[in-house]
């Protein structure tokens, strides 16, 4: 047996199958962690396909089975034992193949974004927490967990400062501790209620420790100028109709180099982002994995006295001071990373004949929940495309439905509403709240009577944050200046256009019958 080799392969599965040709059997019990995919290995005439590639020696190979859609491809690597000279992966392939590790998640995560890497150059970093000019000593600051705010206290929330004697909760501690310590101080949860997203990141030192300290993804939409933003991983600059990612745990910093900027936060608990299954539109279309980047590592080494960390923990904002910046990761790897996506690169798909589908048709990401179909928030864009429904009223119908749904407009005019819905602005219809286009919209379509010309939408962005769940609106939302209390009225004047005998105003009848044969 030759350990010195390690087979790779593309493949490519015309019929829902995917065949790969596996790694020499020397290796395999050593490697393989069966722990998170029960994969039936079944041994094949491996010596034929050996001959077949010019080798002398016999070799056994496994063929696995791996039930995957029809039409992907996966790159599946070795990593070690790959024998000199042999190159990491065939130069036609993605700059970064899924690894083993990359494959297991794939496998029991449907489609995880899995990004190549996209460079931040230096330059662009305008950084206002730059290193303060040398000056006379400052005394260190005070270390340990303190609240920004005189918020009232959540009962769950970690306490504000350690009782005298107990171990500092400060991020610079926990840090330089190994892990086992700090589980027996209980300043870690036991590994039993860690969500398994967790638990698959224990290679990743010192990033699994703020992981578990928070666990809320993070959903940008940004307009208007570029941000930078900094994570552990790197550096993600932003610009306008771009959506980062930012997964639980990391620290991140949002600069603004071409100053004030505006967008949209969404926060989960409890689940996180991936791309919607595609069921029958295949392999192709929505969001593609292949568009979504994630940061080459970038770090900073350098003494920052006074460096501040705010921290949600328990759902209270906290502040931790340290001694150096967070940024100091010099190089990672993994799949559990920030990302950002260019809203531009979505595929939308739409009726090609008659009838108004469900916008989540439209999902760019969707963090699910336990029930199939049942979105904890799916990420849904109203993007430019074409209208081309016959006998349809286009714009989205009048509706209740059992999810909330919250929109905003990042550029442009919203097709249901004409007037009143800004960019910039947000809209809340929450769960079975009636809703739908204003009456100057309906009205122009209306008008336009029986009319079955395609017509596009242009130069708009809107999205829609859509929850199985209820949001509760803050009291700073309820008073806010900004608030629009007159939003009702932009359906004073609806009225009917329906008549009894089934026809249109112009006498035409409503009927795609003979098409649809
Ligand atoms: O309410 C909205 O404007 C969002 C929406 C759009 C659409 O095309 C269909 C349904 C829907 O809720
Ligand atoms: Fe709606």
């Amino acid at each position: 047996r030759d350990k010195q080799t390690t087979r790779r392969r593309r493949g490519t599965v015309p019929d829902g199958l995917l065949t790969l040709p596996w790694v020499p059997l020397a290796n395999r019990h050593r490697r393989r962690d069966r722990s998170h995919v029960q994969l039936q290995p079944t041994p094949a005439a491996g010596a034929a396909a050996a001959a077949a590639a010019g080798q002398r020696r016999r070799r056994r190979i496994l063929q696995l089975q791996l039930p995957v859609g029809a039409g992907q491809h996966l790159l599946v690597g070795g990593g070690a034992g790959l024998s000199p000279g042999q190159p990491e992966q065939p130069a036609a392939l993605p700059a970064r193949p899924l690894r083993r590790a990359a494959l297991r998640h794939l496998l029991h995560h449907p489609a995880p974004p899995q990004p190549p890497h996209v460079d931040v150059p230096d330059q662009a970093v305008g950084d206002p927490r730059a290193i303060p000019p040398a000056g006379p000593r400052q005394p260190p600051p005070r270390r340990g967990l303190r609240r920004p705010g005189h918020h009232r206290r959540h009962p769950h929330a970690a306490p504000l400062e350690p009782p005298r004697g107990a171990p500092r909760a400060d991020a610079a501690r926990l840090r330089r501790r190994p892990l086992h310590r700090l589980r027996r101080r209980q300043l870690l949860p036991p590994p039993r209620l860690r969500h398994p997203h967790v638990r698959r990141q224990q290679v990743h030192g010192w990033i699994r420790l703020l992981q578990r300290r928070r666990r809320f993804p993070h959903c940008t939409t940004a307009r208007n100028p570029e941000l930078l933003i900094t994570t552990e991983c790197g550096k993600l600059l932003v610009p306008p109709g771009e959506i980062v990612v930012i997964p639980q745990g990391f620290r991140f910093a949002v600069d603004l180099p071409d100053g004030p900027s505006r967008g949209y936060v969404s926060e989960i608990f409890g689940a996180h982002f991936q791309l919607p299954d595609l069921g029958p539109i295949g392999a192709n279309g929505l969001a593609s994995a292949r568009d979504f980047l994630s940061p080459t590592a970038w770090f900073e080494q350098c003494h920052r006295p006074g460096y501040v960390i705010v921290q949600k923990y328990g759902g209270e904002l906290f502040t931790a001071t340290q001694d150096f910046s967070p940024f100091n990761v010099v190089a990672w790897h993994g799949n559990y990373i920030p990302y950002k996506y260019d809203l531009s690169k979505f595929c939308p798909f739409n009726t090609v004949l008659f009838d108004h589908g469900d916008p989540s048709v439209n999902t760019v990401l969707t963090a699910p929940t336990d029930k199939p179909g049942v979105a904890l928030l799916d990420f849904v864009i109203f993007p430019p495309r074409w209208l081309v429904a016959e006998n349809t009223f286009r714009p989205p119908y009048y509706h209740r439905n059992c999810m909330s749904e919250f929109m905003g407009l990042i550029y442009g005019v919203y097709e249901a509403k004409a007037d009143g819905f800004l960019p910039g602005g947000a809209s809340l219809h929450s769960c079975m709240t009636p809703h739908g286009p204003d009456t100057k919209t309906y009205e122009a379509t209306i008008s336009r009577g029986g009319s079955n010309e395609p017509s596009r939408l242009s130069g708009t962005l809107a999205f829609m944050f859509e929850s199985a769940l209820i949001p509760r609106v803050c009291r700073w939302a309820l008073e806010s200046p900004s608030r629009d209390l007159n939003y009702y009225q932009c359906w004073i004047g609806l009225k009917s256009h329906f008549s009894h005998n089934n026809s249109n105003d112009d006498g035409s009848t409503t009927s795609n019958k003979d098409d649809r044969k």
